[in-house]
């Protein structure tokens, strides 16, 4: 299971223009950072970078287990990495039940996970209704389950509060305490602060 994430001295650049050099950080089981930044600053590329869907220029990305032995890049963003932007990465033409349930499903996870997703995120009233018709909130929050119905150790959260009103925020303010108390890991784009103790990694204006 992934127990550290660490950046080093990365490098990424967009459309030709570098967006940060340098950066480090390094993220341990059971901590959050939220990642801030005037808009066009670069967070939801970092967030990308990590989750292998962008290379960087330069610098390295690495996983490790908590024996401090290094995983391998694609197994463990492949299984053990969740990212969650702003698309949502739902199909819109499915019903949220049968888009939920490829989403619990991918990894083999059973009945128990949609289950505690549809409850976590009180999808029940919506399950019947294609994705299309969902409001930004609610696609917000179907897109959410797969975090609570597939576990996995790193969460990549992409202004992940934006569309949730404050019910559903204080919903997933305490979802991301539990999966910080189960030795999860977030990093999380955010332009207000998260919800839960969090160091900041500041990517600053404009770059
Ligand atoms: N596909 C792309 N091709 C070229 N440039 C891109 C592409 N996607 C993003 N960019 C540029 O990269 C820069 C960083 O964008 P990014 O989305 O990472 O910023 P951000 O910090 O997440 O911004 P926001 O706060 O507005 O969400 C922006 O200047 C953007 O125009």
């Amino acid at each position: 299971m992934i127990h550290a994430l660490s950046l080093s001295d990365l490098t990424v650049s967009r459309g030709g223009r570098r967006l940060f050099t340098g950066l480090d950080l390094r993220l341990q089981a059971g901590e959050a950072v939220a990642l801030t930044g005037a808009n066009g600053a670069g967070k939801t590329s970092l967030l990308r970078t990590v989750a292998g869907l962008l290379r960087p220029d330069a610098g390295e990305i690495a996983f490790h287990d908590g024996d401090g032995n290094r995983l391998d890049d694609h197994l463990a963003r492949g299984r053990e990495v969740h990212f969650l932007g702003h698309q949502d990465g739902l199909k819109t033409g499915r019903t949220a039940r049968r888009e939920l349930g490829f989403q619990c499903d991918w990894l083999g996870h059973t009945q128990t996970g949609f289950d505690h997703a549809v409850e976590a995120f009180g999808l029940e009233p919506l399950l019947d209704l294609e994705v299309r018709r969902l409001s930004a909130g609610q696609r917000r929050r179907l897109a959410m389950g797969r975090l609570v119905g597939s576990p996995r150790a790193l969460w990549l959260l992409d202004e992940p509060m934006a569309p949730l009103d404050a019910r559903w925020r204080a919903v997933f303010a305490d979802q991301m305490r539990r999966h910080l108390e189960a030795d999860g890991l977030i990093l999380a784009a955010v332009h207000d602060p998260l919800p839960i103790p969090a160091r900041t990694l500041d990517l600053g204006g404009l770059a």
